[in-house]
């Protein structure tokens, strides 16, 4: 586990980009054994169009869909049409296309992470992606997944503990993460948090950098990387661009996306790949790129930057003066065909050929058997207590945020205020108090723990799908790391309202109901967990959660005595049930209890073994329930 001191460890400005990779190359060793030449064969990717929306389905809606509530024929649309290429190592290959082209998919494909089927073949070395090749493959997505409350060094420190075989040293892991924090020009900011969209922290470029960083920790074979320049002005980019050259050169391979890169950029890229609406218009070197679509027909009438003519031309744009669409989409099918005939036998005897360079073959049993010990990943206990670190630094400001201790505080003091030193005889008072005690508890825990999962759910799938962590491990750090405020707030809340409420004064007495109380804002946190994780959308997560705490509530025996007998079992299901009923035995003991639900109904329910027994299942049981639903969790 990264102390403090770790965390803050060296500070010092190392710009020698060289040295401080050949640092991480050093610690981890390993990776230069294994050179990917990169081979992808006729990529197809079609999806089913959602017919309810004609997007991706999710969360309520995925549910009841896959219930079988609609009857419509998905339609299918093509993603990605036959695409075809290779990367060697040491090259830095460019994937250019307009918005919506297809580039993200194809790199998720070719980083082995695309959720959906796909057709083709992508090779590493000749192989099928192996988890060995995952492992040493770096995937920089689009948007910047990072917890927004850690600093930069806090990320990358973390991540290197994480990723790092347990072989590493704990101190090498520091330093490796020194090494690429110096590496990347992240020094000046390694101890400001990393921010988001709602934290403000480090600039756009900057946390680009330090999701480029948390791939380079793993000292990746190939490097794949989605639109990392996006949002950068052209000195930031080019800086960028040029470190990738630099990590291409050290041996790796590195495949990335750019939007609409200027020419001193385009110069950077061994090899570019043009998508248009998931066809391929180009695959070769970029030098000869101009002269390949002057020698179909497609020459720029003056002198333009080769990546805006080429982006023209995959929208269908020769000239300066209006197109009308059938006029662009004549032009796009010309090059499509073009490609077919000129390029893509050649691209197709490029890729049947032996792989150049190849020399790693002839090691590679060693390599990989010594790949197997050194990637082995560290133990479950270390993931945990690493996670758990990570958990209780990220949600420090959230825990115990004030707004949330003043809202505790305030509902105990004015709730104390109106029940103040309320009489034993004043029955219908105190369970009117007893109850308002679980309801409030009940849609507190819930609601806050809605929450937990969504909000990790684009970190959660890309930290799972590059094998950081065990997913036992993650719940359990995360089960562990929300326990100090589950627990600490409630009990503030009962030591205020319960002597000011002038409840039992037996030590006994108060002990009980704190317990219950404590065990119950566990079992309704499960409930918020269930749902959080089942929907993995806050929003309708929350809508549910409304719904069945509402059911509960009212089933929990203070409002309504006479259930109608179609609705009765819903309180054997209700732990707000279960606790009101184990807050009243504290106060009154079990034997006044059925006289005080003046019910029938209630009256057939045991007393505190079943109570007790019942939160006990939900509470394991919710918490099955939500690792279940987690381990179902897909991009
Ligand atoms: N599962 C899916 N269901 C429906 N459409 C999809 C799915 N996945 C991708 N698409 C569509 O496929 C097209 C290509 O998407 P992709 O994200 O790969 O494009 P892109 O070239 O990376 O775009 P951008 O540059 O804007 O990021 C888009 O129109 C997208 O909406």
């Amino acid at each position: 586990m990264p102390s403090d001191r770790d965390l803050e460890a060296g500070s010092h400005d190392d710009t020698n980009g060289g040295v401080a990779t050949a640092r991480v190359n050093s610690i981890t060793s390993s990776a230069s054994c294994f050179p990917f030449t990169l081979k992808f064969i006729d990529v197809s990717y079609r999806v089913k169009l959602d017919p309810m929306s004609g997007s991706r389905g999710d969360g309520i809606r995925r549910i009841l869909h896959s219930a079988g509530s609609s009857s419509a024929a998905p339609e299918e649309r093509v993603i990605l049409n036959g695409i075809s290429g290779m990367v060697s190592p040491g090259e830095m290959l460019a994937i250019l296309g307009p918005s919506g082209s297809g580039k993200s998919t194809l790199l998720s494909i070719l980083a082995g992470r695309l959720q959906g089927k796909h057709t083709g073949t992508v090779l590493a070395n000749g192989h099928r992606l192996a988890k060995s090749v995952l492992r040493r493959t770096g995937f920089v997505t689009q948007d910047d997944v990072l917890y927004p409350h850690l600093t930069v060094r806090e990320t990358l420190v973390f991540c290197a503990m994480l990723r790092l075989p347990r072989t590493v040293a704990k101190a090498d892991k520091v330093a490796a993460a020194e090494a690429v924090i110096a590496e990347l020009g992240l020094s000046k900011c390694a101890d400001t948090s990393v921010g988001g969209p709602f934290v403000r922290g480090i600039s756009g470029g900057e946390r680009k950098r330090v999701c480029i960083g948390h791939e380079m920790l793993v000292n990746p074979s190939l490097l794949l990387l989605d639109e990392p320049t996006s949002g950068l002005d052209s000195t930031a980019a080019s800086r960028l661009v040029a470190t990738l050259g630099g990590l291409a050169r050290q041996g790796r391979t590195v495949v990335t996306s750019v939007h609409q890169p200027a020419s001193r950029l385009y110069q950077m890229f061994d090899s570019v790949l043009l998508l248009s609406e998931g066809s391929c218009l180009y695959f070769g070197k970029a030098r000869d790129a101009m002269d390949y679509f002057g020698s179909v027909g497609f020459a720029p009438k003056f002198h333009v930057n080769p990546a805006d003519f080429m982006l023209d031309l995959a929208n269908g744009v020769t000239q300066t003066d209006y197109q009308g669409d059938a006029e662009k989409s004549a032009v796009k099918q010309s090059l499509i065909s073009s490609y077919n005939r000129v390029l893509a036998p050649k691209v197709r005897a490029g890729l049947s050929a032996a792989v150049p360079g190849n020399a790693t073959h002839a090691g590679k049993d060693v390599c990989v058997e010594r790949g197997r010990k050194e990637q082995r990943s560290i133990s479950w206990r270390s993931q945990f207590s690493i996670l758990l670190q990570r958990s209780l630094k990220e949600r420090r400001h959230e825990s115990f945020n004030s707004l949330r201790v003043f809202q505790v505080m305030a509902a105990a003091v004015l709730s104390g205020s109106m029940w103040w030193h309320s009489s034993v005889h004043d029955v219908q008072d105190r369970l009117g108090l007893l109850f308002f005690i679980t309801i409030f508890w009940g849609v507190f825990a819930s609601f806050n723990a809605v929450f937990t999962f969504p909000q990790e759910r684009a970190i959660f799938i890309k930290e799972r799908s590059s094998g950081m962590y065990s997913l036992s491990s993650y719940f359990m750090a995360r089960m562990a790391g929300d326990l100090p405020m589950e627990l600490i707030l409630p009990t503030l809340f009962t030591l205020i309202l319960y002597w000011m409420a002038g409840l039992r004064t037996e030590p006994g007495a108060f002990l009980l109901t704190l317990a219950v109380l404590l065990g119950y804002v566990l079992v309704a946190q499960g409930l918020g967990l269930v749902l959080g994780a089942a929907i993995m959308d806050a929003k309708q997560a929350s809508t549910i959660a409304t719904v069945t705490m509402l059911a509960f509530l009212l089933t929990g025996g203070f409002y309504v005595q006479n259930i109608p007998s179609c609705l009765a079992w819903l309180k054997y299901i209700s732990f707000t049930f279960y606790c009101y009923r184990l807050l009243i035995i504290i106060q009154y003991g079990g034997g006044q209890m059925d006289y005080l639900l003046a019910s029938s109904r209630h009256r057939n329910t045991s007393g505190t073994p079943v109570c007790v027994a019942a939160l006990l299942a939900m509470f394991v049981g919710y918490r099955v329930l939500a690792y279940m639903a987690l381990r179902r969790t897909k991009a």
